[in-house]
């Protein structure tokens, strides 16, 4: 990615919690892409996206969005985002889908009403109803309507599809791959969804304890990591030592041995290089990527 197209650049960001440390964080948002955060629970996603949105403070380090500083209070940086967070507020059950909605129109000269309208009936959202009782998934399909009805070029979704059964989540999916098409549109999302990140994202960022472990690209991500399972014969254990990006290696039983790279095209030459019998591969699912990733980050962790 070119540095120069980063919609999102956060430099050695830090936040400090009685029980969390975030960072030193440094991402970069490319442009024009979906960029999906994916992390265990309590890796800090909703704390990014905070800091984001200026609803907290960092303790050091430099965000910028759009080329300008974050933390200053900008309206017109802030009209230039939709914000979906990761829970609706208890404050605005008593408000009326409408009644929100018209607060919202306020804040954004963009608020496009045939958009807004489109979306609503598009999801089946009765506005009429006051949020406390709406049910989770339609409560949710407002606010993504809400997040998307003034068009911003970046969105930042904070699990997006928590509560949508699976219709509503095909609308959403549709929704955002017709929002990226326009182009010139960003869309950072934290999921915890592997299909959604399959369907949508372009770059992954895992995020663990706090660091980003990473950005890739997703294509080549799921297509260099692989499992392969190799005869174990002579001294092939030993051997494997030397295989192109090997992660982990581990005796699987029946004179199998599993090996896990992130170089997969350049594994398979070297096996069959070194005359080793493959018995069988697979390409390795986003979960037991980041296991890979986590492990991997523990050991380094230990060592320093
Ligand atoms: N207001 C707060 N005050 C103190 N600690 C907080 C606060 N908000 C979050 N934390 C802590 O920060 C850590 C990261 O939380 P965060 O909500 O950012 O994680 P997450 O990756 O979004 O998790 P999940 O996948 O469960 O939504 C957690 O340990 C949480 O307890």
């Amino acid at each position: 990615m070119n540095n120069d197209e980063a919609v999102i650049r956060l430099t050695e960001v830090e936040q400090s919690r009685a029980h969390f440390k975030l960072g030193p964080l440094n991402l970069n948002v490319p442009k024009g892409y979906v960029t999906a955060i994916v992390g265990p629970n309590g890796s800090g996603k909703s704390s990014t996206f905070r800091l984001l949105l200026d609803l907290a403070k960092a303790d050091r380090g430099s965000m910028e969005m759009f080329g300008e500083p974050v933390g200053r209070d900008d309206v017109k940086l802030k009209q230039r985002v939709g914000y979906l967070p990761d829970d609706s507020l208890s404050e605005e059950d008593s408000l009326r889908g409408s009644e929100r909605a018209a607060f919202t129109k306020i804040w954004y000269p963009g608020w496009d009403v045939n958009r807004y309208t489109e979306l609503l009936n598009l999801f089946e959202v009765n506005p009429d109803l006051k949020l406390g009782k709406m049910s989770k998934g339609m409560r949710r399909k407002f606010e993504l309507t809400l997040a998307l009805s003034h068009d911003p070029e970046l969105l930042l979704l904070d699990e997006p599809s928590s509560g949508l059964d699976p219709l509503a989540w095909k609308k959403m999916i549709e929704v955002l791959h017709h929002y990226m098409e326009q182009g010139n549109r960003t869309i950072l999302m934290a999921t915890h969804i592997i299909d959604e990140v399959r369907r949508l994202a372009d770059y992954i960022v895992f995020l663990v304890n706090g660091r980003a472990l990473g950005v890739y690209e997703k294509d080549e991500l799921f297509s260099s990591w692989h499992i392969f399972y190799v005869q174990d014969e002579r001294s092939v254990y030993e051997l494997l030592s030397g295989i192109p990006g090997i992660r982990a290696k581990e005796k699987a039983g029946g004179g199998v041995i599993k090996v896990i790279t992130n170089k997969a095209m350049d594994a398979e030459k070297w096996l069959q290089k070194e005359g080793i019998k493959i018995t069988g591969r697979t390409p390795m699912e986003l979960d037991e990527i980041m296991a890979s990733l986590i492990d991997n980050d523990r050991l380094r962790m230990r060592q320093s």
